[in-house]
């Protein structure tokens, strides 16, 4: 199963989808990442706080595909912020994963209250100017923390991740990236299987003979986003990503629209978050 490529703002080439890792015990983490590259997967999402970079590192090692195949993105976590600390945090992470350079280093989250941000990013831009990083982006930034970083460095991140779901759908955030030439990417792009019940994307599913996960990516895909869903089992890894072999048409595309929800988030507020 072929994904297609996204180009962002820097001309570096990410696919579309990918394979989150949150929650995957360290230990399973090397066999997972063997069965995805295995089922096509070449997009590995993973992050200093979610303790499985090493295990990242070692199934990667181990399956056999050449590194350059593959493209991984890891997180600064937010008690690392800060020039200094980024620079070291950063050697730590790529130290487990065992790589010389990576595709894509994130702020995980901005952490308005710390004031830390703004330096953070010029350590990034240090690292993307040593060639050390291939992309550099954020995740769970407001508009305002993506305007303060473009105005203050003059460097645009590649890529915001953020909570997006079909009860969540992020229309405002998504514009402001259309406008600052920022790719969205998608976390918890399933709800964390919340949205696998709804009724609307069951009866949506079924006309294409598909599942609802699956119609849900494809919807990501459509919108132009990149999404990285997390599974452990090897046979929805596999369901997940094909979803290459079907459209949404634009009726469908509006029902979907449809879902979005005032309630809708399931993570923290990226203006308040303190953790
Ligand atoms: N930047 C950030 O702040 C954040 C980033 N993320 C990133 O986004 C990734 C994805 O988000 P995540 O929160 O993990 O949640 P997802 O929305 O990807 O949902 C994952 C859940 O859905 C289940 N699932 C996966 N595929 C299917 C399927 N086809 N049918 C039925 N159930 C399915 C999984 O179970 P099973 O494993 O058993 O298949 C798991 O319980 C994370 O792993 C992480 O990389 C997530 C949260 C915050
Ligand atoms: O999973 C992530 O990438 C996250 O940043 C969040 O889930 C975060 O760690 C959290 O849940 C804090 O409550």
């Amino acid at each position: 199963m072929s994904v297609p490529m996204i180009t962002l703002n820097d001309g570096t080439k990410i696919p579309q989808l990918g394979l989150g890792v949150w929650k995957m015990p360290e230990e399973e983490t090397p066999g997972l990442i063997m069965s995805a590259l295995n089922n096509g997967y070449r997009h590995i999402d993973t992050a200093a706080a979610y303790g499985n970079e090493a295990g990242v590192g070692r199934g990667i090692l181990e399956s056999g595909v050449p590194r350059d195949e593959i493209f991984i993105t890891t997180k600064l976590w937010n008690d690392r912020q800060g020039y200094d600390e980024t620079l070291r945090a950063f050697d730590e992470s790529m130290g487990k994963l065992g790589l010389e350079t990576l595709d894509l280093y994130l702020i995980h989250w901005p952490m308005p209250n710390r004031g830390h941000y703004v330096d953070t990013w010029k350590a990034f831009v240090k690292l993307q100017q040593e060639g050390r990083i291939r992309a550099i982006g954020v995740s769970n930034f407001l508009p305002e923390h993506l305007e303060r970083l473009i105005d203050e460095t003059g460097i645009t991140p590649a890529l915001n991740q953020v909570e997006l779901h079909p009860r969540f759908q992020q229309s405002a955030q998504r514009a402001a990236h259309a406008k600052l030439g920022i790719a969205t990417e998608c976390w918890s792009p399933l709800g964390q299987g919340e949205a696998l019940s709804n009724p609307v994307l069951t009866e949506i599913a079924s006309r294409h003979g598909k599942s609802v996960a699956q119609v849900i990516l494809r919807w990501q895909v459509q919108l132009g986003c990149i999404t990285i869903p997390k599974s452990s089992n090897h046979d929805r890894m596999r369901e997940n990503i094909t979803i290459f072999d079907f459209e949404l048409s634009d009726a469908e595309m509006a029902r979907i629209k449809d879902l979005d929800a005032a309630d809708g988030r399931i993570g923290s507020d990226p203006a308040t978050a303190d953790f």
